[in-house]
């Protein structure tokens, strides 16, 4: 039986190529045309929805966020018959969580959730935990990432490829025989294979929904989604709620086009992607692997650059012909660079001095990226931004982080995810807005030079109106938050709770109303220059000093007064 559906797609197969190496088997196709950001398909009848092992524990085990810690005292209502809304929409973000009484190993972030597990899937299996339980003698016991058949439909598991690799297949053997143990059946061959085979299909087509940003953890497999094949050139991705998938059109897509999405972080070096994607077993054929394109090369022809007029790089000549110099480093050095970036120890724990020592280590790697003005070639924007990331919550860095990220938003990201509405640039303009919200009071303070050096940051924040730039970030973030983002996503509800606080400050109208024609209309005189003024041109003043913060920071000269 071929899967259900949703409306927007059908799965075509592959049967002139059938067995031949390469062949994709099955594909998605586009049943209509999607314009960019457009939700093509959602699928929310998963045949597997579980917290990873590592976060079993701090996961509502149905609405997979992730909530506190749980207790094992408590003494929900297990009641098998009851019937609930069982919609799980009580945010569980930092609530606590309650364990299943029977089996102790499930947990919930409340009953709604409970009830709605039990009738998906925890009736079939809360017994099995309580008897494995009792024999282990523990409190309780993780959930196995096993389970569901997977064989609901014939899925791709690449049984062969996964046996060829020694180490994997040993683990999948081991997995296979403790599933078994779990599930008390008898460890016959039969039984083992078939386990195996359930392994290859979940590594092949399950999810990891792992994303701190938006409190959701833990693998997801619909048999419909499964379908969908890759490309470094995707024209769709997929957002999660919940127990809910979104596969929205990132290019425009045309009826009867076949719909990809990335395995994979696209950005990186083509031996680094073809790393990643060595558990699916293929070799990636898309036009980035074929030509070898970088990220700058990839976004040149990118039909989504027109959507960029309502962004923090709406100079779109920009995008069509990047200011990079090419010539000065190959990309077998870009390969070479990244390899060895990657193979940098990192710190165990959260001390500063150890994060900028790496920090340090990385951007000196990265120096032919930085001399050629790649900035948005991997490794060199992750570098900068795990650096902001640290400095954001330190006391003493905190100023400086707001240069990085205005940098990241200006410089980097628009090259390498070219349509706005891509969850990662707006997660960024948020973090330059909470930035601005700690430089706007200690600008008001009279304290920001005291927490700050640099008297180009300085004073580019004294003379900004710092409440009208959050107020336009803010509308950006949202605008394209509704597009491209769940409506549940928390960096989309807090920006839209921080841009009702901005608006309701009072004596602000004319500058309100100026933000108001812009994010209106764009091309509106008022409005533009409005955006240009108080917006674009602080902003990319502060995303100038960033490379000379990080020199400075990170060559050990200390920070220059400029
Ligand atoms: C999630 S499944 C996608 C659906 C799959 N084509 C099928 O027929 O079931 C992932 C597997 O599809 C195949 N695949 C995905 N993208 C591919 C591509 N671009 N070229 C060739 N095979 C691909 C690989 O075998 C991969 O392990």
């Amino acid at each position: 039986m071929p899967p259900q559906l949703p409306p927007g797609v059908r799965v075509h197969h592959d049967h002139t190529t059938s067995p031949s190496p390469g062949s994709k088997r099955r594909s998605l196709i586009a049943t209509r045309a999607f314009a960019p950001g457009t939700p093509i398909a959602t699928f929310s009848n998963p045949l597997l929805a579980l917290p990873d092992g590592a976060t079993m524990r701090t996961t509502c085990n149905y609405c997979l966020r992730v909530g506190a810690s749980s207790s094992s005292s408590s003494t929900t209502d297990n009641n098998k018959n009851n019937s609930s809304s069982g919609d799980g929409s009580s945010s569980s973000n930092g609530t606590p969580l309650r364990a299943c009484t029977a089996c102790k190993a499930a947990v919930y972030c409340g009953a709604a959730c409970q009830r709605a597990h039990w009738r998906a899937v925890h009736r079939a299996e809360c017994k099995m935990f309580s008897r494995v339980r009792e024999s282990a003698g523990k409190e309780w016991l993780p959930t196995p990432a096993f389970g569901g058949g997977g064989g609901a439909w014939a899925l791709e598991g690449n049984v062969e490829g996964f046996r060829a690799d020694e180490a994997l297949w040993r683990d999948f053997e081991l997995q296979a025989a403790a599933a078994a143990v779990y599930a008390g059946l008898l460890e016959s061959e039969e039984t083992l294979e078939k386990a195996r085979e359930v392994l290859c299909k979940i590594q092949t087509n399950a999810f990891n929904r792992l994303d701190a940003d938006t409190g959701l953890s833990g693998i997801f497999l619909d048999v419909g989604l499964a379908m969908v094949n890759h490309s470094c050139v995707p024209n769709a991705f997929i957002g999660f709620d919940r127990r809910t998938a979104v596969l929205r059109a990132e290019r425009p897509i045309q009826e009867g086009e076949e719909i990809t999405i990335s395995y994979i972080d696209n950005a990186l070096p083509k031996s680094a992607r073809q790393e990643a994607l060595r558990l699916y077993h293929f070799r990636c054929d898309c036009p980035r692997c074929r030509d070898d394109l970088d990220v700058y090369e990839v976004c040149q022809t990118s039909p989504d650059i027109p959507l960029n007029s309502f962004s923090l790089q709406p100079d779109l000549s920009k995008l069509r012909s990047p200011p990079v110099d090419r010539s000065r480093v190959s990309k077998g050095e870009i390969e070479a660079i990244y390899n060895r970036w990657q193979k940098l120890d990192k710190p165990k724990g959260d001390d500063e001095e150890e994060h900028t020592n790496l920090a340090r280590a990385r951007w000196e790697l990265c120096r032919p990226l930085i001399e050629a003005k790649l900035w948005a070639v991997e490794p060199l924007p992750t570098t900068i931004l795990e650096l902001a990331t640290c400095w954001q919550t330190s006391y003493k860095m905190v100023v400086y982080a707001l240069p990085l990220l205005c940098f990241l938003c200006t410089q980097c990201d628009p090259f390498k995810l070219v349509a706005p509405f891509m969850p990662a640039r707006i997660k960024s303009i948020v973090a330059v807005v909470k930035l601005l919200a700690v430089t706007g009071e200690l600008t008001a303070s009279g304290a920001l030079a005291t927490r700050c050096s640099h008297e180009g940051v300085v004073g580019t924040l004294a003379m900004a109106d710092q409440v009208s730039m959050c107020e336009a970030l803010l509308r950006l973030a949202v605008h394209h938050g509704s597009i491209g983002a769940a409506e549940d996503w928390d960096v989309l509800k807090q920006a839209k709770s921080m841009l009702e606080d901005v608006e309701s400050l009072e004596g602000r109208d004319q500058e309100s109303a100026l933000v108001r024609a812009w994010a209106t209309d764009p091309e509106d005189p008022d409005g533009a220059a409005f955006f240009e003024r108080q917006v674009l041109s602080p902003v990319n003043s502060l995303a100038s000093f960033a490379i000379e913060i990080l020199e400075a920071t990170l060559r050990g000269k200390g920070l220059i007064r400029k």
